[in-house]
């Protein structure tokens, strides 16, 4: 009843929608309970980071949300919807509204980056080829990728260029949410830097709303509206950058407060 409360006042004092909605979630291997009756808003047009220790929970959260593994119990909202609540239709219309980019891209290597970026396309719609033809060519170019990658297979890419591809095929379905898993690993800090604005650009233009899993502190100072800190089986802190600076939880200041969060403080001012 408090915590009804509680996310009441907290979405309104946003004023926002709340388009990932996560109550009480405890999911859970074996004897090895992992995350417990965990609570996430996700609300529209933010951009959230999602940070904690390794091993955590992160990935786990993120695959649990996307259906990936079961849950123990709790509820999972998306777009006001509970998956389990909904007939097979409206899950996947629901599903269609998601987008992923798994860490690493995970492009389907045999596919060009135009075959890769339709591969959700033929799942859920029935478009005439020319059609996705053309909406491939439109994503592509959203993300700030060449033509002339369209007919480029995996391997033929940089890091770069693999993590747009796999962000074009996240955006094939025109999602409102979509989720990131570390999507600045693996790339240098330019690279890294250019992506984090596509994704500031991407939620401006689109309206589109980013739960990002990253270790990237540049990212978390850069571009998040908000974090959420994973901790103890459940969300541990949530707030602005600002609020993490001011936050004496002993993982939150060693984090945010350390030597290389200090140096990123300096150059964003
Ligand atoms: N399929 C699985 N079967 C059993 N245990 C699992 C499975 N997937 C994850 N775990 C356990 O769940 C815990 C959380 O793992 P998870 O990968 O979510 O951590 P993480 O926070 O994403 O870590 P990292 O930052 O290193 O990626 C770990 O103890 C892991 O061993």
């Amino acid at each position: 009843m408090v915590q009804a409360v509680m996310d009441k006042q907290f979405e309104q004092a946003a004023g926002r929608e709340s388009i990932l909605s996560v109550r009480d979630l405890t999911v859970g291997f074996g004897d090895n309970i992992v995350l417990d009756k965990l609570n996430l808003d996700v609300l529209r047009g933010e951009i959230l980071g999602f940070v904690g220790a390794s091993g955590t929970g992160k990935s786990v959260l993120m695959r649990t949300v996307l259906r990936l593994l079961p849950k123990r119990s709790g509820t999972i909202k998306i777009l006001g919807a509970e998956y389990d609540k909904v007939s097979e239709e409206e899950r996947i219309a629901l599903d269609m509204r998601l987008g992923v980019l798994f860490q690493h891209g995970a492009l389907f290597s045999a596919l060009t980056v135009r075959e890769n970026i339709q591969v959700p396309m033929r799942e859920y719609l029935d478009l005439p080829q020319e059609l996705m033809d053309e909406l491939a060519r439109l994503k592509i170019e959203l993300v700030g990728l060449a033509p002339e990658a369209a007919e480029k297979y995996p391997s033929e890419l940089s890091g770069g260029m693999i993590k747009r591809a796999a962000l074009a095929r996240a955006l094939a379905l025109d999602p409102d949410l979509v989720f990131l898993d570390e999507p600045t690993s693996g790339l240098d800090p330019i690279g890294a830097a250019e992506f984090d604005e596509l994704i500031a650009k991407l939620r401006d233009t689109l309206g589109l709303t980013v739960y990002m899993v990253t270790h990237d502190l540049d990212s978390l100072f850069s571009v998040c509206d908000r974090i959420a800190v994973l901790g103890q089986k459940r969300v541990l802190v949530e707030g602005t950058i600002e609020d993490m600076l001011a936050c004496d939880e002993p993982w939150v200041k060693s984090y945010f407060r350390g030597k290389r969060a200090r140096a990123i403080v300096r150059e964003h001012g």
